[in-house]
């Protein structure tokens, strides 16, 4: 378990702050529940004596002791930063209360913090509740991702900045239900009356479920466990309203729709498809039936998911399929693919007449490659020969190298896990394509919801790309909530005393520079036709063996350990290799090139000779390092907004909140970090200039004085602030400040606009006055018949 640098910021606050008395009650670290509460009985000289509810008592050093708010609202606070005590313990509190009385909202500043209810909280995403928070200011209603999609919106209009939302959080702990609030909230906002059925704000909202059907699975942390990571890019026009979007995704995991394990599943759709309702006939045309009879299912045991009928998912799917503009025939052509590559799987193989060849195993593999073919629009032959044969150029000649039975395999799953990643491409550029972007808009709001931090008993590629992103997703927050803030303390020369935090540049360097990063390393190996992951392991312990964030764990030839921000995670090498490779048999691609579903074959386009040629492979690693570039580079053009998600159990149960489990989590997101800062910070400030813009307003004649720093101290004066900060360019205010002068400024706008109103209504009135009056003496004049 990783501590981090909150605790010894921490000493500080507490060494303030105790007052070890007989009597009053403290917290006491404890390995099962993190945190006890206890009484003292007894203290001396640094040791203190405590007695726990159980009745049993311990001493403990005064160090390892946190004092109890004896004070604490029963229902905890919505802010964690006006929290009187501020520890770890009082932060856990505060959030276990909360949860139990199914308040799982809670902000530290404006971050805001959402425990997993796992359960359905409808007044949480009421339409009231979303009209509760339009236009409302932040903090002036409970935590909610609508409050923080609010503000972010606000921001949006008012400084004319895009705006980012980013979710994070372990596998399960509630990024996609949050993501998807979030969006149904901008949708709110931004979105026109519903006229047509296909507006731009509900094709973004329909493309969730069809995302989810192809690229969701269930997984031992989560029943609808998003396989890849997305970033959707909301644009706003000039007034506001949604006038496109994009969607972005990254990295799907290929290898489920081979590989299962029990008690997991592969991706939706293909359960839906098997339970397809009978008057579509989907599953007599596809030749599907019980999903126990395909080898890509029934690895796993689990076939039904509690709660979740497959048969109405899959008309629901085709219905979304309908609203994103996925055409009737499209939607064949992708359900004959998912049909195709459960017959794929299958094809087995047994040894054929020559030696080391190969051939399918009996009829019934025979059936599922015919099937396969006929699905796909191939011809069987070549589907066969795909699978058996290999044909090598060296030296200009091609000679015909047959594979054996477990290479064929091999190659089946290779074809299987392509078609099914270029599909699912298929379908993201499809939904960006039929939404449309706005070429014309200058803002957006992005909202990024990508997979937490992993760290499994067996750890591989996959969980290294991942972690490798939040490991730039933790930079970007640290840079932002902590070094950007101090960075502008210091510049501005403002009285700031510092905070440590645990910066992770240094694993950044570990894993991606270049050269002798591990990646530029992975590649290097992948270039060889000759490595091997234990060369490729021996050559990370060589490099990196002085390296304090890269370590051999003791029990393994070839593996490695990273010290991640979030903790240590062992990686095995043994598919690293093969996993980087992004290679298409070309076998395959000139088979599904040459389908006569232009559907297949557009999904397999010709490759240019040159690339044919090349023997160079494209790195997965790398491809996914850059898309992680062109990623933090949208992000840092935006002003960013954190929703921190928590899981408060490993059995995705309601009611159970589990200490140890969500303080692993606070501390792995920089939560604690988050919550000094913003408490001991001026969290807002706006430049001299913009200052006395708008808040002028109280007192005209600063105006008028000879420089900017005495009209904005005049003004702070006047709105009788005390604890703000001068810096060089810049007024900073303490949290709450600017609400109180935003108040002030709104009082004098009141006033004054009533006093226009009342000159107005004056001046129309003696307008209308005088023309009556007019009216009068001329009607008088023609009842005196004067001419
Ligand atoms: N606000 C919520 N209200 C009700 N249930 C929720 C909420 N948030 C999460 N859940 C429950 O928790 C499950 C997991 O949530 P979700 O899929 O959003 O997790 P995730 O963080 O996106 O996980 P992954 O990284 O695996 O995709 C949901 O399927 C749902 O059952």
């Amino acid at each position: 378990m990783i501590r981090s640098a909150m605790n010894v910021v921490l000493e500080g606050i507490k060494t303030a702050q105790l007052n070890f008395v007989v009597g009053s009650h403290v917290w006491i670290e404890d390995p099962e529940l993190a945190w006890l509460d206890a009484e003292i009985i007894e203290s001396k000289n640094q040791e203190i004596t405590v007695n726990f509810e159980s009745g049993s008592k311990t001493v403990s050093k005064s160090s390892n002791i946190y004092p109890k708010d004896p004070e604490f609202p029963p229902n905890g606070v919505e802010d964690m930063t006006r929290l009187a005590y501020l520890h770890e313990p009082g932060v856990l509190q505060n959030l276990h209360i909360r949860y139990t009385i199914n308040e799982i909202y809670t902000y530290t500043g404006n971050i805001l913090i959402a425990v997993n209810p796992f359960q359905r909280l409808p007044h949480l995403s009421a339409t009231s509740t979303m009209a509760k928070y339009k236009g409302a200011a932040f903090g002036e209603q409970s935590p909610h991702p609508f409050a923080i999609a609010s503000f972010a919106y606000r921001n949006m209009i008012n400084e004319e900045k895009s705006q980012s939302i980013l979710v994070s959080g372990e596998s399960g702990a509630g990024k996609t239900e949050s993501t998807k609030m979030l969006m149904h909230y901008l949708a709110y906002l931004g979105g026109r009356a519903a006229t047509e059925g296909r507006s731009v704000e509900q094709q973004v909202l329909e493309s969730n479920p069809v995302l989810e059907a192809f690229g969701n699975a269930k997984t031992v942390r989560n029943n609808n466990s998003s396989r890849f990571g997305k970033f959707v890019e909301i644009q706003f026009d000039q007034k506001g309203r949604i006038s496109g979007a994009a969607i972005r995704t990254y990295l799907l995991e290929r290898s489920r729709v081979c590989q299962v394990s029990d008690p997991e599943r592969n991706y939706h759709c293909f359960y839906m498809l098997c339970a397809a309702p009978k008057e579509v006939q989907d599953v007599d045309k596809y030749k599907l039936g019980n999903p126990r009879t395909f080898h890509y299912l029934n690895q796993s045991n689990c076939i039904e998911l509690d709660g979740l009928d497959d048969s109405k998912e899959y008309l629901a799917t085709k219905r979304a399929m309908e609203v994103v503009g996925i055409s009737s025939d499209e939607q064949d052509a992708i359900f004959r693919i998912v049909a195709a590559v459960l017959h794929l799987g299958n094809i087995e193989f047994v040894k054929g007449s020559e030696v080391d060849s190969s051939q399918p195993k009996d009829e019934k593999s025979h059936f599922h490659l015919k099937t396969a073919a006929g699905l796909l629009m191939c011809d069987v032959k070549s589907l066969e020969d795909s699978f058996c044969k290999r044909v090598m150029v060296t030296r200009g000649e091609s000679i015909t190298k047959l594979l054996d039975p477990d290479s064929a395999t091999l190659s089946r799953d290779a074809l299987a896990k392509i078609i099914y990643s270029r599909l699912f491409d298929w379908i993201v550029d499809k939904i960006n394509n039929s939404i449309g972007q706005d070429a014309n808009s200058k803002k957006l709001i992005g909202v990024l919801d990508i997979y937490g931090f992993e760290s499994f008993k067996t750890n591989s590629f996959e969980q290294f790309c991942i972690n490798l992103t939040n490991e730039k997703l933790q930079q970007h927050f640290n840079q932002h909530v902590f070094k950007m803030e101090q960075e502008e303390y210091t510049r501005e020369e403002i009285d700031w005393s510092y905070i440590e935090f645990v910066d992770n540049q240094d694993v950044l360097d570990l894993i991606e520079k270049k050269p002798g990063g591990i990646i530029a390393l992975l590649d290097e190996a992948c270039m060889f036709p000759r490595s091997t992951h234990e060369t490729f392991a021996e050559k990370l312990y060589q490099t990196f063996k002085d390296n304090k964030r890269f370590s051999k764990p003791k029990l393994s030839r070839t593996g490695f350990t990273i010290n991640h921000y979030a903790g240590d995670v062992s990686y095995q090498t043994d598919l690293f290799l093969d996993k980087n490779k992004d290679y298409v048999v070309p076998e395959h691609a000139a088979l599904l090139n040459a389908s006569k579903c232009p559907f297949v074959s557009g999904l397999f386009p010709p490759l240019p000779e040159e690339t044919i040629k090349s023997t160079k492979f494209s790195s997965i690693a790398a491809q996914f390092k850059q898309q992680l570039i062109s990623l933090l580079e949208t992000l840092n053009a935006t002003e960013p907004h954190y929703i921190r998600c928590v899981k408060p159990n490993n059995l995705l149960k309601p009611g159970i909140f589990e200490n140890n489990n969500v303080l692993q989590q606070l501390r792995c997101g920089g939560v604690m970090e988050a919550i000094r800062i913003s408490c001991a910070g001026y969290p807002t400030r706006k430049s001299f200039s913009e200052f006395v813009q708008r808040f002028s307003i109280l007192d005209p004649t600063v105006l008028k004085c000879p420089d900017e720093v005495t009209g904005c101290k005049r003004l702070l004066d006047k709105a009788n602030l005390k604890d703000y900060q001068i810096g060089n360019t810049k007024v900073f205010l303490r949290a709450g400040q600017m609400a109180e002068l935003d108040a002030c400024r709104a009082e004098v706008m009141g006033r004054s606009a009533s006093i226009i109103q009342r000159k107005v209504c004056m001046f129309l009135c003696r307008k209308h006055y005088k023309l009556l009056q007019l009216c009068a003496i001329e009607l008088q004049r023609v009842a005196r018949g004067a001419n």
